[in-house]
């Protein structure tokens, strides 16, 4: 199974499920591991024909940050159903980082998979 990845997009959105935090924006950082036929895209060198890390970032960016989220379990979910149903990935793992969310800790989240692997190299 090959993979493409985007690692540390950094999201500004109102998560919390506390009072306080429904007023205020807080980032997340998200990182995606998501299957993907890396040699078809190769052979014909046309991004047509590759997983667009570029796209999935502007979609994510814009779902995240036009939402409000109460766990990040539910932000997770919901992205992992998009990169699904919306870009043909077959199996996704993301984190979630809402960094500074803890004190004392240097970030926390969630890290879910979705999805069967691919057994070929296709994804
Ligand atoms: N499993 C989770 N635990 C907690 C969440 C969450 O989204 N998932 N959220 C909070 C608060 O919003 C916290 O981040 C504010 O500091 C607490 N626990």
């Amino acid at each position: 199974m090959d993979i493409v990845f985007l690692r540390g997009l950094r999201i500004e959105t109102v998560i919390g499920i506390y009072d306080w935090e429904k007023a205020i924006r807080q980032p997340v950082i998200l990182d995606l591991e998501m299957s993907a036929d890396v040699a078809r895209a190769a052979a014909s060198d046309r991004i047509e024909d590759a997983l667009d890390y570029k796209a999935v970032s502007k979609r994510l960016k814009a779902f995240v940050g036009d939402n409000r989220f109460e766990l990040v379990e539910t932000l997770a979910e919901r992205c992992t159903e998009i990169i699904r149903s919306e870009f043909g990935v077959s199996w996704v793992r993301l984190t979630v980082n809402k960094i500074g969310a803890v004190t004392d800790a240097v970030d926390v989240g969630v890290i879910i998979e979705r999805g069967a692997r691919p057994t070929t190299g296709r994804g």
